[in-house]
């Protein structure tokens, strides 16, 4: 029998959480504007975002490494926010967490059982270890590990513990490709295997998609949208959510209502749309490479021509030219069609494919 054991799975649940940094001399900075997650016991939830939108700061006062300036955090029925990082039950990984230099891996690793009394610790540690394909590492110390070895290093130390909750700040991100796949399949069947209610940050969405039950996508210290994969790809809530999540990047282009159930973009294009905006609004239109096809003659179509092809094997790109619009758009087509640059194609989407935004505030309009 293994000496991992399943944790206890706890709900982790923010409430109107804000973080406001007060430097002296300077104004204070608004890095966390209230924000509201419900994570349920044993999920993952993968926090996506641009640089400087507050995803570390909202991870380090879940972990009690930042004050929290008002709102809740609980774990189960407990209000966190009070305790001191050590009494919070949450296994932290972040690189900036060091380890002891005079220790070797194992020695680190096991450094927190012990002091807390666990008795099997070290059999958890090398448990753990083998799991993560690491006791190579154990008998090392600190100062001769690559970045990508400390990184496993950290990530074993955040699950070790078998914590009910996990923290996890770009975990990943300095294995390489092959150790990459590896360790996250493997991090995910851990996961679930123990029932770590769990939050990873992450820039890279392949990881996101793979790893979480459902992403949290985050702007301006505001949650954007919460959701699973498919409801934040099909129906995003706004221009920022539909330009953010989604590879090749949505087509963002500017168009005008018709009359209900369809737009015209360009000069002389329509497309047909499930939104209820009214004739003559100005509007951001959102397509999806992926969503966008080559329309049948009888169809609401854009024109256009092929500026250029791209064969990808599973599929193409064509970036086709519209008249009367400032960029390009970009169609994934299926692999059997070929276009050569100069061709004349007409494009089209389903209706509730074709977004519709707020040009000024980029809300969605439905
Ligand atoms: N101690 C601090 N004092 C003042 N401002 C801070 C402090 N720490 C972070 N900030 C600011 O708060 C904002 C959010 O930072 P945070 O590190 O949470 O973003 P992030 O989304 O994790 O970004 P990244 O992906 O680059 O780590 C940034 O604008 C940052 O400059």
């Amino acid at each position: 029998m293994s000496v991992l054991t399943q944790t206890t799975a706890k709900a982790l649940v923010l409430e109107n959480l804000h973080k406001r940094y007060e430097s002296r001399g300077r104004e204070a900075f608004h890095a966390v504007k209230g924000i509201d997650l419900h994570i349920e016991p044993g999920e993952l939830v993968a926090l996506l975002g641009p640089s400087g939108c507050g995803k570390t700061t909202t991870l380090r006062m879940i972990a009690g490494l930042e004050t929290v300036t008002s709102g809740d955090i609980r774990i189960g029925d407990r209000s966190i926010p009070h305790l001191p990082p050590g009494r919070r039950d949450i296994g932290v990984g972040f690189e900036s967490y060091a380890l002891y230099p005079p220790l070797d891996v194992e020695g680190n690793l096991s450094y927190g059982l012990k002091a807390r009394g666990v008795k099997d610790a070290d059999a958890r540690v090398r448990a753990i270890a083998e799991r993560l394909e690491m006791t190579d590492l154990l008998p090392l110390r600190p100062a001769g590990l690559s970045s990508g070895q400390k990184q496993r290093v950290a990530l074993a130390r955040a699950l070790v513990r078998n914590p009910p909750v996990l923290l996890l700040d770009e975990p990943l991100s300095h294995l390489d490709a092959a150790q990459r796949q590896r360790v996250r399949r493997e991090l995910k069947v851990l996961q679930r295997e123990f029932g770590y209610t769990t939050i990873v940050v992450t820039h890279d969405q392949l990881e996101a998609l793979s790893l979480a039950d459902r992403l949290a996508v985050m702007d301006g210290g505001v949650i954007q949208q919460f959701g699973t994969a498919d409801e934040i790809f099909d129906d995003p809530a706004n221009r920022f959510v539909a330009d953010f999540v989604g590879e090749p990047k949505i087509n963002l282009v500017e168009g005008v209502v018709d009359r209900a159930g369809s737009v015209r973009v360009g000069r002389d294009g329509v497309l047909p749309t499930a939104s209820r905006a009214a004739a003559g609004t100005a509007v951001t239109v959102g397509v999806r490479p992926q969503d966008a096809r080559i329309a049948r003659a009888d169809e609401a179509s854009v024109p256009g021509e092929v500026v250029v092809f791209e064969n990808l094997l599973e599929f193409g790109l064509a970036t086709v030219s519209v008249e009367g619009l400032d960029s390009s758009v970009v169609v994934q087509t299926s692999p059997e069609v070929d276009y050569r640059r100069g061709d004349a194609v007409r494009l089209t989407a389903p209706p509730a494919r074709v977004y519709l935004f707020d040009p000024e505030d980029g809300a969605r309009l439905r």
